[in-house]
């Protein structure tokens, strides 16, 4: 796992692959999220350059974290499709947390009508200019805002499925922070699959396969709920300033470096991820998050949700519903406003 502290014999580990040439690029850099995200993948020593653009203030966060003495470059790009287009050529990994956040009241599904186009429009001009990169969208609503890039991306014909991911990575980190509060255990030693999508009930966390199956009854029903309307904690706490962006940043830049980590040779790396996905393809949802291992390609393998009980299955199936909905809403945006 990355942590953002790197000892002198982790530096030393580090050197090998540090050699290795990988260009991460942030759209969206300069905001809540993008600009944490921006300083953690600086610290990353995976991380040769690092490209920053925003359709406002992205050099300017660029130059602030170029002053960090860490060897990667460190560039924020002008604003308009030229600089667009520069920021993403030759990037191996690219995140997207551009859009707008919650405010209280809100759901995710809110979003869409402002962020839809936004994504849209940013995956246009990566399929043109890094379709090889693996693409991490944050932007919400996540259930639909990743199959708007798959549609983008088949309609200009590079669509790879192995290269798309709709980071869920928050849920897990989460998941096994607030199990460990109950048991008061070290949530590094706590590990929870969180299967489904990005939004209330489509996040389906398996606390059967946790280490604490013992979870039963209400204090489970707590759980859940807890996992499952997190996010809504933090904008109500933000009260009307925005959603996590400093915990978001820590759980995009460890599935960045757990990307890199996987394409520099790096065996049984998994992480969660929203991806297109045959476990619920028959039940329309076309993209469904369970554990993938990672490989240089992307996706190495999706895994099974596996065991469930009877519970899970009921969870599983609320959040089909709203997963497949979510995912239709996004494609046919696509289709009607290409
Ligand atoms: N996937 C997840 O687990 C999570 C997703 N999110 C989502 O991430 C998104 C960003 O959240 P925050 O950073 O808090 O919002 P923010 O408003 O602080 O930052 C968004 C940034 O995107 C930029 N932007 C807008 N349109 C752009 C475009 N066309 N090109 C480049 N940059 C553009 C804005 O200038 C701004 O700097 C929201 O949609 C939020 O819901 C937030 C937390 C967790
Ligand atoms: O709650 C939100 O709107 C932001 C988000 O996706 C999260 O914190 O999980």
């Amino acid at each position: 796992m990355f942590r953002p502290a790197f000892s002198a014999a982790q530096r030393r580990c580090f050197s090998v692959s540090a050699q290795q040439n990988s260009k991460v690029t942030v759209l969206g850099a300069a905001g809540g999220i993008g600009q944490p995200l921006s300083l953690l993948l600086k610290l990353n020593p995976r991380v040769t350059e690092l490209a920053l653009y925003d359709i406002r203030g992205g050099p300017g966060v660029a130059a602030d974290i170029s002053h960090v003495n860490t060897k990667s470059k460190v560039t924020g790009y002008s604003v308009g499709p030229e600089g667009l287009k520069a920021a993403l050529e030759g990037a191996e990994i690219v995140l997207i947390p551009a859009g707008v956040p919650r405010k209280p009241g809100m759901t995710r599904d809110d979003l869409f009508n402002t962020n839809a186009s936004i994504v849209r429009d940013l995956a246009k001009a990566a399929a043109d200019h890094s379709p090889n990169a693996n693409l991490l969208i944050i932007s919400n609503p996540v259930n639909s805002t990743v199959p708007i890039t798959a549609e983008v991306f088949k309609s200009k014909g590079v669509y790879n499925p192995k290269r798309l991911f709709g980071v869920t990575t928050l849920d897990v980190v989460r998941a096994s922070r607030f199990i460990s509060e109950i048991k008061g255990t070290d949530p590094a030693n706590e590990e929870v699959t969180v299967v489904g999508g990005h939004s209330g009930v489509t996040i389906v966390p398996l606390l059967s396969q946790s280490n604490h199956p013992d979870i039963t009854g209400e204090t489970r029903d707590a759980l859940v709920n807890r996992i499952q309307f997190g996010g809504d904690e933090v904008v109500q706490a933000k009260d009307g300033a925005g959603s996590a962006t400093l915990s978001m940043a820590y759980a995009g830049s460890r599935m960045a470096d757990s990307l890199l980590r996987a394409a520099q040779g790096e065996q049984g790396v998994t992480e969660p991820a929203f991806v297109e996905s045959p476990l619920y393809k028959d039940q329309g949802c076309e993209f469904f998050s369970s554990r993938i291992e990672l490989g240089p390609e992307g996706v190495k393998k999706i895994h099974p949700v596996g065991k469930i009980n009877e519970y899970e299955e009921g969870l599983i199936a609320a959040a089909l519903k709203d997963l497949a909905k979510n995912i239709a809403k996004g494609k046919e945006f696509v289709k009607s406003n290409p």
